[in-house]
């Protein structure tokens, strides 16, 4: 459980506590009042990323040189300061030096926004982000394996595209380093997607009244039993062509069918909706399983306009005792629902408590 959230000049905030409760906060406000910035500052403080921005820089308030995020995970106080060129992490008020010690001490987070429409609506980056979101966090290997693939495939793209005449050599070095990267990454991202299926399918049925049969599968790219290296030899002539990497783990993406349909392109707008909010739980579900403890359940604005059948079902089907932050413009349908917990109202960056 995350508690005693604490920011200073991050996003609109000059500083700010928040007391979380253990079940529910709602963080209540019109729009650009700050809501979103704080479950921001949760996720960066829990897992070193921001869903809105890879841009460190943004995080920090303008006209200030460094943010500082605090907060207590299960009782162990974090601490994440940042400047525009350097980044401090402690647990326990221990300096961690590695982020991979850091991650492993803080806590798991799922992230639902109007965004996830594109789990079915977007690219294959949509649905690529979404595996490494959660399998980084079921992994300990995950990070570094896609840290060290997209660096390898950041330099062999460089290489493609370089000279007039390929170095394939040059090419073909960095071809070996992503090769042994790749086969953890379709390992970790296969192993993922068979955990993520059974939940999909559990989740998806109680929002849909079970009429619908969903099925997700991986699809990787470039994953024969020869492996990567043996794969882009193949294709050397495309790549000749095209000057980029053809083939690898920055292809895959996640086959999502409906009634045996591709849901990206037959699905209905609430039938997609239904699928991408079964996706999270799911993903909410797995964490569970494979890490022993809930994750924190960051919900921005998704409550206000779901009926009042998805948003009971959407609560009921969180593992138990996951905390959750909600956002939202309104507290009609929370009221509504008889939702209780605490909740803190956001204007201009200034938070006060309303109630619990
Ligand atoms: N680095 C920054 N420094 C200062 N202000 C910022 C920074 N980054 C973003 N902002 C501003 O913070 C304000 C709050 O943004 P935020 O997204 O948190 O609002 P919100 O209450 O979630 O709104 P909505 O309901 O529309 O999502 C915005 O006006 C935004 O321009």
């Amino acid at each position: 459980m995350l508690s005693d959230l604490f920011v200073r000049d991050f996003r609109c905030f000059a500083e700010a506590k928040v007391e979380l409760h253990p079940d529910v906060t709602l963080l209540v406000g019109r729009n650009a009042q700050g809501k979103t910035s704080l479950i921001e500052a949760a996720c960066v403080l829990l897992r070193l990323q921001s869903p809105r921005t890879s841009n460190r820089v943004e995080l920090v308030r303008f006209g200030a040189s460094t943010c500082l995020l605090e907060a207590h995970w299960h009782g162990r106080p974090l601490r994440y300061a940042q400047s525009a060129t350097t980044r401090r992490l402690a647990v326990d008020g221990a300096t961690c030096s590695r982020s991979m010690d850091y991650l492993a001490a803080s806590g798991l987070v799922v992230w639902m926004d109007h965004r996830d429409m594109s789990l079915l609506r977007g690219g294959a980056e949509h649905r690529r982000r979404f595996l490494d979101f959660a399998a980084s966090q079921m992994f300990p290997d995950y990070l570094h394996a896609l840290r060290g693939y997209e660096r390898a495939l950041r330099g062999r793209n460089y290489v493609l595209k370089r000279d007039a005449v390929i170095s394939w050599k040059q090419a073909d070095a960095f071809a070996r380093v992503m090769d042994g990267f790749a086969q953890t990454l379709w390992q970790r991202r296969a192993e993922l997607c068979a955990a993520l299926l059974p939940e999909v399918a559990v989740a998806h049925a109680k929002l849909s009244d079970g009429a619908e049969k969903v099925t997700i599968s991986f699809q990787s790219t470039g994953a024969d039993e020869r492996g990567l290296f043996e794969a882009l030899l193949a294709v050397r002539e495309e790549e000749g062509r095209s000057r980029s990497t053809a083939l690898g783990p920055h292809r895959d993406d996640i086959g999502m069918s409906l009634n045996d349909l591709d849901a990206t392109t037959f699905a209905s707008e609430g039938q997609q909706r239904s699928f991408a909010l079964a996706m999270k739980l799911a993903q909410a579900q797995v964490l569970e399983h494979a890490c022993g403890s809930a994750p924190l359940m960051l919900m921005d604005d998704v409550f206000g306009e779901l009926d009042a059948q998805r948003r009971r079902a959407l609560l009921s089907l969180l593992p138990p005792g996951t905390q959750k932050i909600i956002t939202t413009t309104t507290l009609d349908w929370a009221d509504a629902d008889h939702l209780s917990g605490r909740v803190y109202g956001v204007d201009q960056a200034v938070l006060s408590r309303i109630r619990g």
